[in-house]
Parts: C-alpha cells; sequence; structure tokens
C-alpha cells in the first residue's frame, strides 16, 4: 500500500493534538477530516484507521520504535502492519530488522497488550482468568453495528435498502433489532441515516433499553440520557406511545437528543436537566420504569475507544464509583412501586457493576429493592462490547 505525504502528515497531527493536547480521538478524527472535504473514502478510512490502530497500540509501538519523533512511531507502525516503509527523509532512522528485534524482545503483558502497568493489575485482580482474553478482544477492532429504527422500517426491509446502497449486513442471532456491517464504513453519509431508518448503535447496549421491559403508553425516565442513544431505542419499543423524561446533569448533550429525536420520528421524549437533588425528589413515584446508564470507566468499549486506556487512572475510576453509588442510591425514588429500575455501564469491571448493586442491595434505601436479573456480557464472549446490566424492582 503507497503512502501519500499529505494524509500522513494528518495522521502525525491527529496524535499530537490527541497525546501532547490531551483531545479526545474520535473529536480529533472528525475536526481532520471535516477540515480536508476532498479526501475521498479511502483516504478517509486511512485516516481514521491509522490514528485509532497507533492510540490502541501507542505503548508498543513507542516501545518498539527507534524514538519519540511521531514520524518515527508512524513508521514502526506501519512496519509493524507488515508494510514497507518509502525512502522518505522522515523516516530515516528507522532499521526495519531493529524494529523487529526490539518487537521480539518483549515478553510483559502490558507492553504486549498496549495497556498501563495498573490497568493490567487491576484487570487481573478483579477478573482473574478471564482477564487474558478480554484483553485480547478488547484490542481488536470494532465492528460497526447499527439498530433499526422500528418506528420508520423493518429489519428486513433495512438489510435490502442497504443491500442497494452496496452495503452489505447480516442479522446477529439474539439482538432483534441490530445489523452488523460486513465491512466497516461510515453510515453517517448513508442517505438512509439522513432519513432516520437506523443509529450507530453496539449490539451489547441495545441490550440496556430491552432490559428495561418497555411497553407503549409507559412514563419512563432516562436518569442518565446523554445524547439520547437508550432514549430513542426505548421510545422504539414503546411504538412512540407514553411519554420518556430523558434527563442528564449535561445540558448541551440533550440537545443532542432533541435533533435526534427529530430524525427518528420520535415525539414521546422531553428532555430535562438535572440542576440538583431537587429536580429528582419532585419526580418522586411518577415513573413505571427508570434507566440509570450511569457514567463508567468505559473499559468494556476500549475497542471503539482505545484512548480511554490512556486518560483513565486508578483515582479517576474510584471517583466514577463513587458518582455510579450516589446515582443509584439517589434516583430509585422516581420509580412507582412494582417497577422496573436498571442499572447499566459499558464497564466489564465489577467494582463498578455487581460489586454496585451488591452494596446498594444491601444499604437503607436498597431494602426497598430486589434483584431481578443480571447479565454481565464480556466482549470475548458476546463478540460485541462489554456491558453489565442489572435488572431491579421496587417493592
Ligand atoms: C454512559 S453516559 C449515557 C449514555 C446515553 N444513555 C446514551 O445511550 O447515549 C452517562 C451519562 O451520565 C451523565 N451523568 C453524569 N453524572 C450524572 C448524574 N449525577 N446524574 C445524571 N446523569 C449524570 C453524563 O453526562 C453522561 O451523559
Amino acid at each position: 500500500m503507497k503512502l501519500h505525504s499529505n494524509t500522513v502528515y494528518g495522521v502525525i497531527n491527529a496524535i499530537d493534538e490527541i497525546f501532547n493536547n490531551g483531545k479526545y480521538a474520535d473529536k480529533v478524527i472528525e475536526k481532520t477530516l471535516r477540515s480536508n472535504p476532498k479526501w475521498g473514502a479511502r483516504d478517509r478510512g486511512f485516516i481514521a484507521e491509522s490514528v485509532y490502530e497507533i492510540v490502541r497500540w501507542w505503548r508498543l509501538v513507542n516501545v518498539v520504535s527507534p524514538s519519540e519523533d511521531l514520524f518515527h512511531v508512524f513508521g514502526t507502525y506501519w512496519l509493524m502492519q507488515g508494510h514497507e516503509l518509502p525512502t522518505w527523509r522522515e523516516f530515516q532512522g528507522i532499521d526495519p530488522l531493529e524494529v523487529k528485534a526490539r518487537y521480539k524482545a518483549i515478553e510483559d503483558r502490558p507492553t504486549l497488550q498496549s495497556i498501563p502497568d495498573w490497568l493490567d493489575q487491576m484487570g487481573e485482580e478483579l477478573l482473574g482468568g478471564k482477564w487474558d482474553r478480554e484483553l485480547n478482544t478488547l484490542n481488536e477492532q470494532a465492528p460497526v453495528v447499527i439498530r433499526v429504527n422500528t418506528l420508520k422500517i423493518s429489519r428486513e426491509d433495512l438489510m435490502n435498502r442497504l443491500e442497494t446502497e452496496g452495503i452489505h449486513t447480516y442479522a446477529p442471532k439474539g439482538y432483534k433489532d441490530a445489523l452488523v456491517l460486513g465491512k466497516r464504513q461510515n453510515m453517517f453519509r448513508s442517505p438512509t441515516f439522513k432519513e432516520g431508518l437506523f443509529e450507530v448503535q453496539d449490539a451489547s447496549s441495545q441490550l440496556v433499553a430491552a432490559a428495561l421491559d418497555v411497553e407503549p403508553g409507559m412514563r419512563v425516565i432516562d436518569a442518565c440520557a446523554g445524547a439520547g442513544g437508550k432514549s430513542l431505542h426505548l421510545a422504539a419499543i414503546m411504538e412512540n406511545k407514553g411519554r420518556i423524561l430523558s434527563m442528564d446533569v449535561e445540558e448541551w448533550k440533550l440537545k443532542n437528543t432533541k435533533l435526534r429525536a427529530r430524525r427518528a420520528g420520535v415525539s414521546i421524549i422531553e428532555p430535562k436537566v438535572i440542576e440538583n437533588n431537587k429536580t429528582i425528589k419532585r419526580l418522586k413515584e411518577t415513573a413505571d420504569r427508570v434507566l440509570l446508564d450511569v457514567p463508567c470507566s468505559g473499559l468494556g468499549v476500549l475497542k471503539r475507544n482505545p484512548d480511554t486506556k490512556w486518560k483513565l487512572s486508578p483515582e479517576s475510576i474510584e471517583k466514577v464509583i463513587q458518582i455510579q453509588q450516589e446515582i443509584i442510591q439517589n434516583y430509585g425514588v422516581m420509580l412507582k412501586s412494582g417497577g422496573i429500575m436498571v442499572y447499566a455501564t459499558c464497564s466489564i469491571l465489577p467494582s463498578e457493576n455487581s460489586q454496585q448493586v451488591e452494596k446498594f442491595l444491601s444499604s437503607e434505601k436498597g431494602q426497598g429493592f430486589e434483584l431481578l436479573e443480571e447479565q454481565k456480557v464480556l466482549a470475548h464472549e458476546s463478540g460485541f462490547d462489554g456491558f453489565y446490566i442489572a435488572k431491579l424492582r421496587k417493592k
């Protein structure tokens, strides 16, 4: 595969933004592609894939690279992908044989799997024998999965529509609204996306709304709604009948929910900012269902967001664990007696998942709830993202 200097510079600048200016990989890639509208599909694919893969393998590539110079880092990555390097001045100083020898000499798992030492220790402690396989899977590229908007089209009809656009998909077993793309590609440019026929959403994430057992006409609160991915799914299951209060502490995220709802033809979503605990108390016993899709470490979605592993720390995980416990303790008040509450994370750590639910159930407020069902979704077992879903009933 031939390298082009303008796109390689694009990759190098993006990596610089991510590691030296602390920017998020997805945002940097989006900006890079937006400011170069003339690049074709192949160039865009090269940029996105190279940036994500270098971020994913950052620790390993840096150990193998002759220096920290970003061209050396890129060149090393390129050789490790099995390609040859052109004779550019920027790549001088990279000896393919030395790169190979340095790579062969590495034996420790955190370097080979390209994760921080503390994370490897934490994973081993919390997941034991499953950690090694989970880690392997989390370092793979994520499949592109979409959720069919059943308010507008059936799964079969969407599959056929996409096929006419040259996009081949298959329907994974056990996920009734999901389609998986045969080949990675940007779906946001498809006319079917603009018509609101689907959302991009991993198959494991689609299990969350499904676990809430909603029915048309219900009053539902999505208490950590963010940009509304789960609210939209709930609205589709509810056939756009009833009411969904989509709440979050971040107002700007809810604005996005409104836009997405319009595209999806959803009219039952009402965004509401959580200003303080009074917002929660005023909604006492008003909901048939409450969804707590709480903020988390994101360790179940490393395939998709590999930069997470470089941004996290044991302290940041501890902090998010505290917020999760506050949410599960305080938000159940909004649920009616006999109603169902789902606590979900996109993490694989028991400390954010089952241990949180156990802690809640053994607390004073938790006495009023019972655990109905738990799904511990690991990436290497499901083939999709790592997730945790606990279904609780209020007595
Ligand atoms: C995992 S994300 C939600 C993703 C969203 N449900 C979706 O499907 O697109 C967690 C959300 O919780 C919000 N959040 C953080 N602290 C919160 C709190 N104390 N109460 C409610 N939401 C909170 C964050 O702003 C973030 O949008």
